[in-house]
C-alpha cells in the first residue's frame, strides 16, 4: 500500500472551490473559511481584477517575464489566468505557447518556480532509473488532486526534439504545459484535469549536463531497447491508472515519434501531434491554398525542406487528400513530392541508408542526377509549393523566394515556412511577400505580424499553420465521444472541417487559417466533425453521443469520404461541454455552498 502526503495542488483544483486569498471573494465566503483579515478588505468584482492582471503582465520587460507571470498567475489562481488568456489570446497565445514556450523551455531549470502547496503539483516528471515504480508515482499524483480530477487528457514528451531548438533533456516539461493550456483555451478542455508529463530519461544536450542548475537527470540517453521498455511501463501504468485517457505524444525525436505511434496507435486512445497533428493543420492550410493557386491540384509539384516527422507527417496527409479527394492513383500522387534534407534531395540511389521513414518518398526517377541542396533543388524541381520544416533558419533566402516567384509566373507560389520557434523559421512573411511582388500564399509555424504593401493601405495577415488549430478539438472530441483509437479518416475530417472553417472574408482576403481570436469557434466545429467521423467509422464508444450523432445526421451522412460535416445539434452540444472560467465571483465563490 502506498502512502502520500495529501496536498492541494492549484493546476489540479476545481476552478469552481474557492482559492485562497482572491480578491474577489465575498465577505461570507471570507469569514466561513476564517480568512477575515488575511485578504486586503476591497471585495473585487472579475473586471478590477482582470485590470491588475493585464497591467501587471504589460508592465514585465520582457516576453520570458510575461511567460514567468503567466506561469505564477496560473498557478496562484486558474480562473483569473484563463479569463486573461481568453479575452487576449492572440496577444497572449504567443506568450504560453510558440514561439515563448521555446525560450522557457531553454531555461526551465533557471526559471523554475519554488512550488509550495497550494500550487504545489503541476505535472508528472518521470525519471528513468524509476519507471518501475511508476504506480507509486500515479498514485502519489491522484493523493495530490481532488476526487473527481481524474486526467483525461495528457500530453508527453521526453524533450528529444523541442521544436526545432533540439534536445532539451527534462527541460522540454514546458511543452507539454503549454500544449495543454491550448487545449483549455482553444476547445475548453477542463484544466483540472489535464495532466503534463516529462520522461525525465536523459540529455545528450552537453550543456544542460554540465550546467549545476539542470533539474533532470545527469546521465546521457539511453539505446533504443532500453528506452521503449520504460516508455511501455510509463503508458501501462498510465492507462491502467486512468482508462480512456487521451495520449498526445509531443517532441520526441523523429525516430521514436514514428516508433511510440506505430507501437500504440492501435492498443490505446493516443496520437502523434508532431505527425498527424502536423499533417492535418497543413492539409487544411493546403486545401485552401490550391484553391487560390491558380492551377490544379494534380498539377502541383510540392518541395519539402526537412524529412523528418514532421515533414514526412504533412507529406503523407497530402498524399491521402490528393487520393481520396482528387482520385489520383498513389504512385502518381506520391510522384508530386520531392524531399530535400540535409544531404540534398532524397533519391533512392543517392549513396546513403536512408532512415525508414524516408523511404516512402525517395525518387526513383532522377537517373544519375543528385541535387546537394535546395538551390540545385529548386532549379531541378520547379515546384509550386514549398514547404519548410527543416529547423533552418533563413533557409528560404531572398535568392530562393525570388525563384520560386519567378518559376511560378503563371500561379501563386505557396510558400509555408513552418519550422518553430521564429529563430527557426525559414523566412519571414515580410520577406516572403516582399520577393514575391505580394503574391505569395503563406503560412507559418510561428505567428509573424501583419504585412502592409508599401505605399497602400492593404495589410494582409499570415495564416498560422501550427498543429494549435487541430490537437485542441481533437482532445475535445476524443474525451467526449471516447473513440477506442484515432484512425486516420479521423484526422483527415479533422482537416477538411478545419479547412471549412473560413469564413468568407477570411476567404476573400486570401487567408488559408481562420484567425486566432476565433479558435473557440472553430475547435468546436472541427471537434463536432471529429465526433460524427467517430460514429460514422464505429470507433465512437460513447452513447450518449451517438445517439445524438444518429438523431442528427450530418449533411453528408451517405458520403464514403470523411468531408468534416456536421450538424448543428453536435456543435451545439459541443459548445455547451467546453470548460469557460466562472463569469462571475458568486458563481466561482457559491455561498449557498458554505
Ligand atoms: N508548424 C507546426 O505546427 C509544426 C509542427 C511540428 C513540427 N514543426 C517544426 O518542424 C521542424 C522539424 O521537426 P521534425 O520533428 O520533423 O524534426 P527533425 O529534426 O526530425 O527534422 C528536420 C529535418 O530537416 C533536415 N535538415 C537539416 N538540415 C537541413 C538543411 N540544411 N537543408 C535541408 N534540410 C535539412 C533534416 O535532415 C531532417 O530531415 C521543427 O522546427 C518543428 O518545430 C512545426
Ligand atoms: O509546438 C508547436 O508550436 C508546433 C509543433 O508541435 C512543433 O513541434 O513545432
Ligand atoms: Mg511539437
Amino acid at each position: 500500500m502506498v502512502t502520500a502526503v495529501k496536498i492541494t495542488p492549484t493546476l489540479a483544483s476545481p476552478a469552481s472551490k474557492p482559492q485562497s486569498l482572491d480578491t474577489a471573494m465575498p465577505y461570507e465566503t471570507r469569514t466561513a473559511l476564517h480568512l477575515k483579515g488575511l485578504v486586503p478588505s476591497a471585495v473585487e468584482n472579475f473586471a478590477a481584477q482582470d485590470a491588475r492582471a493585464y497591467e501587471q503582465l504589460k508592465n514585465k520587460g520582457s516576453d520570458l517575464e510575461k511567460y514567468i507571470f503567466l506561469s505564477w498567475l496560473r498557478n496562484t489562481n486558474l480562473n483569473l489566468f484563463y479569463r486573461l488568456v481568453l479575452s487576449h489570446l492572440k496577444e497572449i497565445a504567443p506568450i504560453i505557447y510558440t514561439p515563448t514556450v521555446g525560450q522557457a523551455c531553454q531555461e526551465f531549470s533557471h526559471i523554475y518556480p519554488f512550488l509550495a502547496p497550494p500550487s504545489a503539483v503541476d505535472g508528472l516528471y518521470i525519471p528513468l532509473s524509476e519507471v518501475d515504480s511508476i504506480d507509486e508515482i500515479i498514485e502519489n499524483y491522484r493523493a495530490s488532486i481532488p476526487a473527481g480530477c481524474v486526467p483525461e487528457t495528457t500530453v508527453i514528451t521526453d524533450g528529444s526534439r523541442i521544436l526545432g531548438l533540439g534536445d532539451l533533456g527534462m527541460n522540454g516539461m514546458g511543452i507539454p504545459v503549454g500544449k495543454l493550456q491550448l487545449y483549455v483555451a482553444a476547445a475548453g478542455l477542463d484544466p483540472t484535469r489535464c495532466l503534463p508529463i516529462v520522461l525525465d530519461f536523459g540529455t545528450d544536450n552537453a550543456k544542460y549536463l554540465e550546467d549545476p542548475l539542470y533539474l533532470g537527470i545527469r546521465q546521457k540517453r539511453p539505446a533504443d531497447e532500453e528506452f521503449y521498455a520504460a516508455t511501455e511501463k510509463v503508458l501501462n501504468g498510465l492507462t491502467a491508472a486512468f482508462p480512456g485517457i487521451f495520449i498526445q505524444f509531443e517532441d520526441f525525436n523523429t525516430p521514436h515519434a514514428f516508433g511510440l505511434l506505430e507501437k500504440w496507435r492501435h492498443r490505446t486512445l493516443c496520437f502523434n501531434d508532431d505527425i498527424q497533428g502536423t499533417g492535418s493543420v497543413i492539409l487544411a492550410g493546403f486545401i485552401s491554398a490550391i484553391k487560390l493557386a491558380g492551377i490544379p491540384a494534380q498539377d502541383q509539384r510540392i518541395l519539402f525542406v526537412g524529412a523528418g516527422s514532421a515533414g514526412v507527417g504533412v507529406a503523407k496527409q497530402l498524399v491521402d487528400y490528393l487520393v481520396i479527394e482528387h482520385n489520383i492513383p498513389e504512385e502518381q500522387a506520391k510522384a508530386m513530392f520531392w524531399f530535400v534534407d540535409s544531404r540534398g534531395i532524397i533519391t533512392a540511389n543517392r549513396g546513403d541508408t536512408l532512415a525508414d521513414h524516408k523511404v516512402y518518398f525517395a525518387r526513383e526517377d532522377n537517373g544519375s542526377t543528385q541535387c546537394k541542396d535546395l538551390g540545385e533543388a529548386l532549379e531541378y524541381v520547379k515546384p509550386t509549393a514549398l514547404i519548410g520544416l527543416s529547423t533552418i533558419y533563413k533557409a528560404f533566402s531572398e535568392k530562393i523566394l525570388t525563384r520560386m516567384n519567378e518559376i511560378n509566373r503563371q500561379a501563386r507560389p505557396i510558400i509555408f515556412p513552418l519550422s518553430n520557434p521564429q529563430t527557426k523559421a525559414e523566412c519571414t512573411f515580410e520577406e516572403a511577400m516582399r520577393f514575391t511582388d505580394n503574391r505569395v500564399l503563406f503560412a507559418s509555424g510561428t505567428a509573424f505580424p501583419s504585412y502592409t504593401i508599401p505605399g497602400t493601405n492593404d495589410t494582409r495577415v499570415p495564416g498560422q499553420g501550427n498543429n494549435m488549430y487541430v490537437f485542441p478539438p481533437i482532445g475535445l472530441g476524443a474525451k467526449l465521444v471516447r473513440p477506442t483509437k484515432i484512425t486516420d479518416s479521423m484526422i483527415f475530417a479533422v482537416s477538411k472541417a478545419l479547412s471549412n472553417t473560413l469564413s468568407d472574408e477570411e476567404i476573400a482576403r486570401g487567408e488559408l487559417y481562420p484567425r486566432i481570436e476565433r479558435i473557440r469557434e472553430t475547435s468546436a466545429q472541427v471537434a463536432a466533425a471529429f465526433i460524427h467521423q467517430a460514429v460514422r467509422e464505429g470507433t465512437a464508444q460513447d452513447q450518449h453521443w451517438i445517439d445524438l450523432v444518429q438523431a442528427n445526421p450530418a449533411q453528408s451522412a451517405t458520403s464514403e469520404t470523411p468531408d468534416g460535416t456536421y450538424s448543428q445539434a453536435i456543435l451545439d452540444e459541443v459548445k455547451s461541454a467546453m470548460w469557460t472560467p466562472a463569469e462571475s465571483a458568486q458563481q466561482l465563490f457559491p455561498t449557498t455552498k458554505l
